[in-house]
């Protein structure tokens, strides 16, 4: 029986539970410091048992996952190294962050245990043990950060692990992966709140910002909705990274400034097509299922009975609908419908069809 235990039960940590809880040969410990977090644990059948007890946790245990916010990453390698742990425990973390937890653990770490960063490319801007799925890491590129003098036979041990994720495991230097991270999804953090709290400043004179922010807008803040104190313990921790990259940052937005002051459409148009290429060769969406969607905006007529004739017209073509949000319905605009799909062919289909009767934007 391999034992597996888990610090940190939230989004991350209890989407680990969920991939091995129940299969044979696997047992799983979910660690809180709140008896009422163990209760529910055990109530939403997420791990085989949960306890407050770090001691009795990693009794045992394999493999260690550390899922806290990564300002109490460090703190828990601390305490781990003061309790007898399995020869051969392999510990590991998924903070979104990986230089200074992968130097301090090798700098803490007692002999006869591993420590191997890691950090799972998906994720959502949701929190909480409610929000895990045992599909969120499918297809999704899992980060792990060895340092130096790490057997390969211990990385490719918790590799093997891993597999039951059914992530595409990669090996990157902890200082690159910081900076990669920091510029793909640190800095799409900051902008997309910056944008948010600007908009926010402007509607508080005219509420008609809030009612006409549409797809766009919607689109690019949806992470300004992520969890304030995982955000700041991993901002505050990639700071000289960021720091560097807001100042890159604002030389782009400078470009803006110029191409917008000297009315040059070429120039403007240039950026776009320059990001849209870049854009566009982008790996396939390879998220998890939380956010693996291929969405169709639809617009309709604010009348009863108009999901109904939408969801029929699908389902006599047979085509899979995955969700279906109502973005805006109120008397005085159109509603708009976001239709969710698995993959794109079924999201072709389904614009060709309902375009014949509505307005369908992709
Ligand atoms: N949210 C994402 O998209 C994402 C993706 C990849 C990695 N991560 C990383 O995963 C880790 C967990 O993030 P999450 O999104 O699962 O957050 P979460 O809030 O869903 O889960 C965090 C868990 O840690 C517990 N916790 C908080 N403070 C604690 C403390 N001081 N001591 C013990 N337990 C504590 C919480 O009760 C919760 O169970 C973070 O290090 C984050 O950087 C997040
Ligand atoms: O999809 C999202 O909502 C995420 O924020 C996931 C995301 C990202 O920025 O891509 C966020 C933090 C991580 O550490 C890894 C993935």
């Amino acid at each position: 029986m391999t034992k597996i235990a888990i610090f940190g039960v939230g989004l991350i940590g209890g989407s680990l539970a969920l991939c091995y809880k129940g299969k044979p040969d696997f047992t799983v410990v979910g660690h809180s410091p709140n008896p009422n977090s163990v209760e529910k644990l055990l109530k939403r059948n997420v791990v085989d048992h949960a306890t407050t007890d770090m001691a009795a946790a990693v009794d045992g245990a394999d493999y260690i996952f550390l899922c806290v916010p990564v300002g109490n990453l460090e703190e828990y390698v601390q305490k781990l190294m003061k309790l007898p742990l399995k020869q051969g425990c392999i510990i590991t973390d998924v903070g979104s962050t990986k230089a200074s937890i992968t130097e301090s653990a090798a700098a803490h770490l007692k002999e006869g245990y591993y420590f191997i960063g890691g950090h799972p490319m998906a994720g959502s801007e949701r929190h909480g043990v409610e929000a895990a799925s045992s599909h969120l890491y499918e297809n999704a590129f899992y980060v792990l950060t060895p340092a130096e003098g790490t057997p390969q036979a211990e990385v490719d041990r918790l590799t093997n692990l891993l597999s039951h994720t059914k992530a595409q495991i990669v090996q990157v230097d902890a200082r690159e992966h910081d900076d990669i991270v920091g510029a793909i999804s640190h800095l799409p953090h900051i902008i997309a709140v910056a944008l948010v709290n600007q908009v926010r400043s402007y509607n508080e004179s005219n509420p008609l910002y809030q009612n006409l922010a549409a797809g766009g807008f919607r689109d690019i803040t949806r992470i300004a909705s992520s969890e304030p104190t995982i955000w700041r313990d991993i901002l505050v921790n990639n700071r000289e990274v960021l720091l560097k990259l807001l100042k890159d940052w604002n030389d782009e937005i400078s470009r803006f400034v110029q191409l917008i002051e000297q009315s040059d459409g070429e120039g403007i148009a240039e950026q776009f097509r320059i990001a849209g290429e870049f854009r566009s060769k982008l790996p396939e969406r390879r998220k998890g299922v939380l956010t693996s969607l291929f969405d169709i905006y639809v617009d309709v007529p604010d009348h009863p009975g108009i999901i109904g004739s939408i969801t029929s017209l699908l389902g006599n073509a047979r085509i899979n609908l995955s969700n279906i949000q109502i973005i805006e319905s109120r008397e005085d605009v159109p509603g708009i419908l976001r239709l969710s799909f698995r993959n794109q062919e079924e999201a072709d289909r389904a614009s060709e069809l309902l375009g014949k009767e509505y307005a369908v934007h992709v």
